[in-house]
């Protein structure tokens, strides 16, 4: 018998991974693409072929697996179905700020909606359950937005939970980028989908223990697969820096934007703020909270400097 790696990882290289594509066709238009990309990120079709659809075709592979499994349970269980129907399969993405997730789960949801097996796909970020800024003020989390703490854990695992349990309507609150708070009146819904994908920094935290020593379930234990999107911190810092001069020239430039007032100052005091709050905030969340939770991943994407995904590891065991 030749040597038995025990790490829980098996490495790719790019082109062994984009090689695992099979037969899967390209179902998306560089228009599409370039609709679902977001500021400063580069994807592009190879990015597409060689990265992203061999992950919806591993992806299709387990939700179908899955579906194997419950319907053992229902077996097993004597019950019909009743117990599993309807139990979407439900992904995580997680990551740092700047790195990219959301342009990962915007395009996953395209590829995996095009499989006649999965049609229905909803996308959740988890912004949403952020406390509202002036509840974040309160708690004295301002300058912690983005950590753990920041968020409702519990009212998003609840959210999580009862979309997985088959609730034929769950609804859950809105974050704005352009005033930086919750939106006060609006909802998302979520009508049992086949897939939901959630997507957000924290998503593969650990579940804090219980007031009482009892263990609670957070929501990574909710998910079927993760994603964990990666890559030097130097480079973030640099996607974060330029997405935030885009930032400026755009969105910011709404009378209405939180960030307004970063347009009427030049743009090295501008940039100035934001490499404050990258030193201040984003990067300890990324050191102390987010990449500390990479090895609970199924999957992880290692982005080099231009955003192209060069290497790629697989959990095994
Ligand atoms: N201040 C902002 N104003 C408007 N849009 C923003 C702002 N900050 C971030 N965004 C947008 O919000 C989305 C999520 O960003 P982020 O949470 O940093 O995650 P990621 O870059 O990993 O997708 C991105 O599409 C980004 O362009
Ligand atoms: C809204 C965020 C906390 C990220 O949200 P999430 O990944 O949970 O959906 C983050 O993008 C953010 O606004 N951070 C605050 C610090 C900053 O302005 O960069």
């Amino acid at each position: 018998m030749g040597h038995v790696s025990t790490k829980p990882y098996v490495d790719l290289s790019r082109a062994e991974w984009s090689a695992l594509r099979e037969r899967t066709p390209l179902p998306l238009t560089a228009a599409e693409v370039e609709e679902l990309r977001g500021l400063g990120d580069v994807i592009d079709l190879d990015e597409v072929r060689d990265v992203y659809l061999p992950l919806s075709r591993l992806l299709n592979l387990h939700v179908g697996a899955t579906h194997g499994l419950r319907s053992a349970l229902n077996t097993f269980l004597d019950r019909d179905g009743d117990e599993t129907d309807g139990t979407p399969f439900v992904i995580g993405i997680a990551g740092s700020v700047a790195v990219g997730k959301s342009t990962v789960a915007r395009l996953l949801k395209a590829l995996l909606a095009r499989w006649p097996e999965h049609p229905r796909v909803e996308l959740v970020t988890t912004d949403g359950f952020l406390f509202p800024k002036a509840e974040l003020e309160r708690r004295g989390l301002m300058s912690r937005k983005g950590f753990p703490e920041s968020y409702d854990r519990r009212a998003l695992t609840r959210f999580v939970a009862d979309v997985k349990a088959g609730k034929p309507e769950v609804t859950g609150p809105v974050y704005s980028h352009l005033i930086y708070d919750i939106v006060p009146d609006e909802r998302l819904t979520v009508h049992r989908p086949d897939i939901l994908i959630v997507e957000g920094l924290n998503v593969l935290q650990p579940a804090l223990p219980g007031k009482d020593g009892r263990t609670r379930l957070a929501v990574a234990d909710y998910f079927d697969f993760s994603v964990y999107v990666d890559a030097r911190t130097d480079d973030i810092e640099r996607w974060y820096l330029d997405r935030f001069r885009k930032l400026r020239a755009t969105a910011f430039q709404n009378p209405r934007s939180y960030f307004h007032k970063y347009t009427a100052v030049s743009e090295e005091e501008a940039l100035d703020y934001a490499r404050n709050t990258w030193r201040t905030i984003n990067r300890p969340n990324l050191e102390q909270n987010i990449a500390p939770t990479r090895g609970r991943a199924t999957l992880q994407l290692h982005k080099g400097p231009d955003h192209k995904v060069e290497r790629l590891s697989l959990r095994k065991l």
